[in-house]
């Protein structure tokens, strides 16, 4: 297994998921936001996470979750982490954590210039992992998943202090270059290995892994 973690989110498929697992993901993440073409039920979620095994971890992507909707599928135990990809502030992070201690949450931070990633330190105490995101437009469907990506320059050599990952509009053939440039300790990609929006690609899967693991 690479030393870098790799996160394969998005998935909805036994097949794709058995194929991030089999590729060696270190994290598979699934989606519960209705507006996503990604978007799972409760139910098919935790379906999906009992093929997971135990040395892979399972990340709910969610935006501005209500309490009853993470009472729901927190306590259903299908989740190792939850990353809120909305404009949860640091004080809701933190409440989250206090509420589910027995749950990592991670916060999604939308990142165009180099002031988001200075901004992304008001999270360092709330959060137990930062992901940095390309921000979407402005009146955009979705906040994150639309194959987008920011300058990677803004983190060279300003490694954020804590636990983090990079984010938005990786795929197969850039991976690489994004790791040599950012240092990221963890890639996490959806779009990047897509047929479609919401339509995996098994041979994009392992194409992308295998560019992690030569890292
Ligand atoms: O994928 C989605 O539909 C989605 C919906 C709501 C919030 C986040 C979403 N996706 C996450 O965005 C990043 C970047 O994705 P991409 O590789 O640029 O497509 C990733 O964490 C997705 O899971």
């Amino acid at each position: 297994m690479s030393r870098i973690a790799i996160k394969i989110c998005g998935l909805s498929t036994p097949e794709t998921l058995d194929a991030a697992i089999g590729a060696g993901a270190s994290h598979v993440g699934f989606v519960h936001f209705a507006k996503s073409p990604r978007h799972v039920e409760a139910e098919q979620l935790a379906a999906l996470a009992r093929r997971v095994p135990g040395h892979v971890a399972k990340v709910g992507v969610m935006v501005e979750p209500e309490d009853a909707l993470l009472d729901l599928i927190l306590r259903a135990g299908s989740l190792d982490a939850v990353q809120l990809h909305g404009k949860e502030p640091p004080e809701r992070v933190a409440a989250l954590r206090a509420r589910f201690p027995q749950i990592r949450f991670w916060k999604a931070v939308p990142v165009k210039t180099a002031a988001d990633i200075a901004a992304a330190d008001r999270y360092r105490d709330a959060a137990d992992l930062i992901l940095f995101d390309a921000r979407t437009p402005d009146g955009a469907d979705l906040p994150g998943g639309m194959g987008l990506r920011f300058d990677w320059t803004l983190l060279q050599g300003r490694p954020p202090a804590g636990p983090w990952g990079l984010s938005g509009g990786l795929d197969p053939a850039n991976v690489g270059q994004a790791i040599r440039l950012t240092g990221a300790p963890l890639v996490d990609i959806s779009s990047g290995v897509e047929s479609a929006p919401g339509i995996k690609d098994v041979d994009k899967i392992v194409a992308f892994c295998n560019a992690v693991l030569q890292c």
